[in-house]
């Protein structure tokens, strides 16, 4: 890691009642990289976000954040966002920066995502695809030091989900310590400069793209996730 990380959750557990979903997880998030978080689904990426963004408390483990004291020191654009249908796009991004008492920069933040056309248009008449680059633009108001996405690609087309990844990137190359869960392998590899390969609640394998392929004999990240977590689940059931 080139830099200190700002965010660190070491040694974390946490139990929905008697379901044990992470085990002694450890992972830090630092300024000016994208760090992506992959594993099968019910695995505990958002548990793990929650925890991060101190939504949740872990039943064992701490998180540490040591980046500067500001009024929004993590933005976050949960699964499903949820904004006023009759606000339009640039009254909700003013909605939010008034919560921060910031200048609402609305045409800046529309634009870095590729919706400056439809600042005027109502949340309701956005599709869906829309609304989440409305919430990626609400989760960067402020500019927090550490910005976490819980699947931001999903249900946009794949012209979209780039444009969405590459707004993430931009971010992290202005220093920000971006942190997202995702099911896009492809657009992992493209822009993650970490990747956190999480399974059954457990980091199974981390670091780079091109570390992760090196230490697993494999060409691309998704040969990593066959051999990291689609193979021993398969063993596991000729166990069982
Ligand atoms: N509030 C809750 N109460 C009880 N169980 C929960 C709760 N939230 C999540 N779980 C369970 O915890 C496990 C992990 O869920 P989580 O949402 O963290 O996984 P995920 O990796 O983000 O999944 P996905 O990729 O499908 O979004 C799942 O078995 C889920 O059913």
């Amino acid at each position: 890691m080139t830099t200190d990380p700002i965010l660190v959750g070491e040694g974390l557990y946490h139990e929905y009642g008697e379901l044990s979903v992470l085990e002694d997880v450890d992972i830090a998030v630092a300024p000016g990289e994208l760090t992506a978080i992959v594993g099968p689904n019910g695995t505990g990426k958002t548990t793990l976000l929650r925890i991060l963004l101190g939504h949740l408390s872990p039943t064992a483990g701490e998180v540490r954040y040591t980046g500067p004291e500001v009024d929004r020191p993590i933005g976050y654009l949960p699964q499903q966002p949820s904004f006023r249908p009759q606000f339009t796009a640039a009254e909700t991004i003013a909605f939010y920066a008034a919560l921060l008492d910031e200048p609402a920069e609305t045409e800046v933040a529309l634009r870095r995502v590729g919706l400056a056309d439809a600042a005027d248009r109502r949340v309701e008449a956005l599709s869906g695809g829309m609304r989440r680059l409305l919430g990626i633009a609400q989760s960067l108001v402020g500019e927090p030091p550490v910005a976490v996405f819980d699947e931001p690609a999903s249900g946009l087309d794949p012209s979209m989900a780039t444009s969405a990844f590459e707004t993430l990137a931009d971010r992290a190359a202005d220093g920000t310590a971006v942190l997202v869960s995702s099911h896009d392998l492809s657009l992992v590899e493209r822009f993650a400069d970490r990747v956190v390969f999480l399974n059954r609640g457990s980091v199974v394998v981390s670091g780079s793209p091109a570390e992760l392929a090196d230490a697993t004999n494999a060409e691309t990240l998704w040969e990593v996730y066959e051999s990291v977590i689609r193979e021993p689940a398969a063993r596991r059931e000729v166990e069982a």
